[in-house]
């Protein structure tokens, strides 16, 4: 297996985009996060609050009737669509084409969620990140694997790879299995754990950052809002999927000090993500 290249602080200003002051949140990109079911509407609370937080101008939480006052509540700025549906997703109308979209923190699988995530694949055209429950919709129905945009963002933690691509008997069979799914599918895949990687085909990367305080609930939702931030601010998946990880661990071993291990929570990385940002601006 080929040697995986370490995300570090140098390779990421090798692509990291400073400000400019000239922007404004109409160029800034706008990301729609589709997600949440009854019990489950932190995730995208989680999810939208991060997107918003990592930098692009505009953001819209795509989400099930019953949360629309918590969604308007935890994050007035960002704006909210519903679904007919009260608890889960039925029907997917953006009505809009956001330069990205992260699909999947709390989206639970319902039949109907399964459909009108059929339905979005066959129509949508934005740049995406799938996640959590759109990952095991996925696995239940692999023929729709081939509906995935090329550089298609995956984000699964261990167990939701396993799902994908079937068990595996090695590490090296791991990472041969989930080089393979990549080369075949033109997906980018997010292997979450301790540490990261990320495969893109043949180029294999290392994240750098990050520790055991992550090992919260919420905190890969948290990271599909960053990483479909970077892509709806113009960012190649590629690199959107290296600054996000290496952010997102970032936080983490920046909030330690405070936080310690256990009490660390993932809004915790919501709330350092300005420190991140400014460690790499110095
Ligand atoms: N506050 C909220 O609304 C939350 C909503 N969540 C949503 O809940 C849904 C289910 O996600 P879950 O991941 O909780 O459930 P899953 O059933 O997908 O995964 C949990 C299983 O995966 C295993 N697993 C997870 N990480 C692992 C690792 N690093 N190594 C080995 N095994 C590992 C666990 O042992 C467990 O058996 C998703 O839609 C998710 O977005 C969760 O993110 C938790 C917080
Ligand atoms: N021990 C650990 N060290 C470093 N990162 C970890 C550790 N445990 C979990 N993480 C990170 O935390 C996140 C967990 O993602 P996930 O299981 O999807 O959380 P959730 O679905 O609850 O939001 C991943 O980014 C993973 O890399
Ligand atoms: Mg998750």
């Amino acid at each position: 297996m080929k040697v995986p290249l370490q995300i570090t602080k140098q390779e990421i200003l090798t692509f990291y985009k400073l400000i400019n002051p000239l922007t404004h949140k109409g160029i800034q990109g706008h990301a729609v996060i589709i997600g949440g079911s009854y019990g489950k509407m932190g995730a995208a609370v989680l999810a939208s609050g991060a997107c918003l937080k990592s930098g692009c101008g505009l953001v819209t939480a795509f989400i099930p009737k019953s949360g629309y006052a918590i969604l308007q509540i935890s994050n007035p700025e960002v704006m909210v669509l519903t679904d007919e549906n009260e608890n889960f997703i039925s029907g997917i109308n953006l009505k809009i084409q956001p330069q990205a979209i992260g699909i999947g923190p709390g989206l639970g699988q319902e039949k109907q969620t399964q459909q009108a995530f059929l339905e979005f694949l066959n129509t949508n055209k934005s740049p995406l990140v799938v996640d959590a429950d759109a990952l095991n919709i996925l696995s239940l129905n692999k023929a729709w694997l081939s509906l995935l945009p090329e550089n298609t963002i995956l984000t699964p933690h261990p167990k939701e790879l396993e799902r994908l691509i079937g068990k595996w008997g090695s590490e090296t069979e791991k990472f041969e299995n989930t080089i393979a799914f990549s080369e075949h599918y033109k997906a980018i895949i997010v292997m979450k754990g301790a540490p990261t990687f990320i495969i893109n085909q043949s180029k294999i990367y290392q994240n750098t950052t990050g520790n055991a305080a992550l090992a919260t609930a919420g905190s890969g939702d948290v990271l599909t809002g960053i990483i479909t931030s970077f892509l709806a601010q113009g960012y190649s998946p590629d690199h959107a999927a290296r600054l996000g990880v290496f952010i997102h661990g970032l936080t983490a071993d920046i909030a330690l000090p405070e936080t310690g291990y256990q009490s660390f929570i993932a809004s915790d990385i919501i709330k350092n993500l300005g420190k991140a940002f400014l460690s790499l601006d110095s």
